[in-house]
């Protein structure tokens, strides 16, 4: 395994990385560089100097992880990574407490002067007047975002006897009443907050959500902080509303563009600033650097990473729990696509007894990852999904206690232009998985190696004739299995061989008398 590492990395997690795989550091590399360089890597490790773009992911031949060592994957073309199956891993608390603390230095700073006075000391300057500040205490802070940091910066700043109003839709009051926090609308923070930070992911949706109607809602004397990402809080406006006296400052560490070169918030007295340094600290950059060591490492022994972004989080005890039943999935939907030989229109599947108690979505994403492997996409359990949009196929799931008989059971159908076909699994124990029912034809097949199936009429002397083929053919047989729906309607006869069937062999079979068709599946 090749690791790519392009922007500075704690030593520790290089050295960790080392353990598994060969590392080059190189920063500083340019967008072309980064494009003509990342051929033959394995995985690349990024902060926020680094912008992986479609350019450079669709140059990559052979990338299968981008490491992000902090938080924010706002300089990653996440989409552009998963239609092409790789994995974007972060590291998300290891940074916490030291932007939190980062937050508080800067709204402590901005209350005290202190950037500005320090400044003006090492000047010669002795003005103590000019640099009255203000206290926190007893004063509103609003929080947007009371996420990881958010909540730190919150706990923090109860202590100093602030009153915290804070906005985050996807927090319930329960927590925040927890937190000792109130939730609170925009709206009211803007209006009744003396400082405010702003801890939420650059989206669609919070990029300018402070912006001049915003502005012109708080008060005069209002302090706005930004230690999450620049763009949140519309540079113009910030820094021409700190111009015109409406607001009293604002201290930020982060920009739309960094370095920021010829950003109007560097032309500003009362603005004070610092280089993106929230996740700077000694501890913080150990702590990403080795976890995302730990992701790509437990990636390149083929295990789940626990901090994906483009692969839903579940937590390790969960994935061990669920990966016999990602594997039957996988193998059932393998099965079905090679049985389909009209266009896929719709993938159903039903999941019965104690299964559909379970998180079923890894189950679900396997399943989609082995239907479209049997087809030629190269799929992964990132991209499936995508990809199973892309193709225009139809997926319905389902939950119903009903296992027939069996403890759990996965049904899955397949619906093409021409025809249904059905396939049922369980996992007795987690290392017996069989495939209970083909279409209507119950069934007791191991989930493994080659299988060949086999549609024969409901007579003597058809079954010896076929095994006699496969041995003329020096084809081991594991295991085999016949069932018919009633007598006299045809058979279907499974066998596991120990070797895949060659073209000449599967027209032998055919050409016996009784056979009505003949598959070969390579589980
Ligand atoms: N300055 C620096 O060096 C660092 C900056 N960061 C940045 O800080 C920010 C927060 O990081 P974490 O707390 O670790 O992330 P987090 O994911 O734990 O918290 C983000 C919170 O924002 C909330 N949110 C999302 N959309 C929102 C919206 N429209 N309005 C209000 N809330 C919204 C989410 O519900 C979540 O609770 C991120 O942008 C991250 O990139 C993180 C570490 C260091
Ligand atoms: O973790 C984050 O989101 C950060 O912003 C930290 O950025 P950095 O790794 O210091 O470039």
């Amino acid at each position: 395994m090749r690791v790519l590492v392009s922007d500075p990395l704690a030593e520790e997690g290089i050295r960790r990385l080392e353990t598994a795989a060969e590392v080059d550091v190189i920063t500083n590399l340019s967008p072309e560089e980064l494009v003509e360089r990342i051929k033959g890597y394995d995985a690349l490790v990024i902060r926020s100097g680094t912008k992986v773009t479609a350019d450079v992911i669709n140059a990559a031949d052979r990338l299968k992880v981008i490491a992000r060592a902090g938080v924010g994957v706002d300089n990653v073309d996440v989409d552009a990574a998963t239609k092409k199956g790789i994995i974007v891993v972060n590291a998300p608390g290891g940074n916490t407490i030291s932007a939190a603390e980062h937050t508080i230095a800067m709204m402590l700073s901005l209350a005290r002067n202190i950037p500005q006075a320090h400044a003006s000391v090492r000047r010669g300057e002795w003005n103590r007047k000019k640099y009255t500040g203000v206290e926190v205490f007893n004063k509103t802070l609003g929080i947007i975002g009371l996420g990881r940091i958010g909540t730190e910066v919150a706990k923090r700043m109860k202590a100093f006897g602030m009153r915290i109003l804070a906005y985050d839709p996807f927090i319930t009051e329960s927590k925040a009443a927890e937190l000792g926090i109130k939730l609170a609308s925009l709206e009211e923070i803007y209006r009744e907050s003396d400082f405010i930070t702003v801890h939420t992911p650059l989206t669609p949706e919070t990029r300018n959500m402070i912006d001049e109607p915003q502005i012109k809602m708080m008060k005069p004397t209002v302090r706005i902080i930004n230690c999450a990402r620049g763009g949140i809080i519309n540079e113009a406006a910030l820094a021409k509303a700190v111009a015109e006296n409406r607001i009293a400052g604002a201290a930020v560490d982060v920009y739309t563009k960094e370095p920021p070169v010829g950003n109007p918030l560097l032309e500003q007295e009362r603005i004070i600033t610092t280089p993106h340094l929230g996740a700077s600290t000694a501890e913080a950059q150990i702590n990403v650097a080795l976890a995302v060591a730990d992701q790509i490492i437990a990636i390149s022994r083929g295990q789940l990473p626990t901090t994906a972004i483009n692969l839903i989080s579940i937590p390790p005890e969960t994935i061990a729990l669920m990966e016999p039943y990602m594997d039957i999935a996988e193998r059932m939907g393998r099965l079905l696509g090679q049985l389909g030989t009209s266009r896929f229109e719709q993938l159903e599947i039903v999941y019965g007894g104690s299964i559909a108690e379970k998180d079923t979505r890894l189950i679900t994403i396997a399943a989609v990852k082995g239907l479209l492997s049997a087809i030629g996409a190269h799929a992964n359990l990132v991209n499936s999904m995508a990809l199973l949009k892309e193709k225009g196929i139809k997926l319905m799931e389902s939950k119903t206690e009903v296992a027939n008989g069996y403890s759990n059971l996965i049904t899955m159908r397949l619906k093409t232009t021409s025809e249904t076909f059905a396939v049922h699994g369980t996992v007795y124990r987690p290392d017996d998985r069989r495939i209970v029912q083909i279409n209507d034809y119950r069934v007791h097949v191991p989930t493994e190696g080659n299988l060949v199936l086999v549609l024969h009429e409901d007579r003597p002397n058809i079954i010896g004739p076929v095994c006699v083929v496969l041995g003329e053919a020096n084809i081991n047989i594991g295991s085999m299995h016949v069932g018919r729906i009633s007598a006299g309607k045809p058979q279907l006869m499974v066998l596991n061989v120990d070797t895949p069937l060659d073209d000449e062999t599967m027209k032998r079979i055919l050409s016996v008398s009784g056979v009505l068709s003949a598959r070969r599946i390579s589980m």
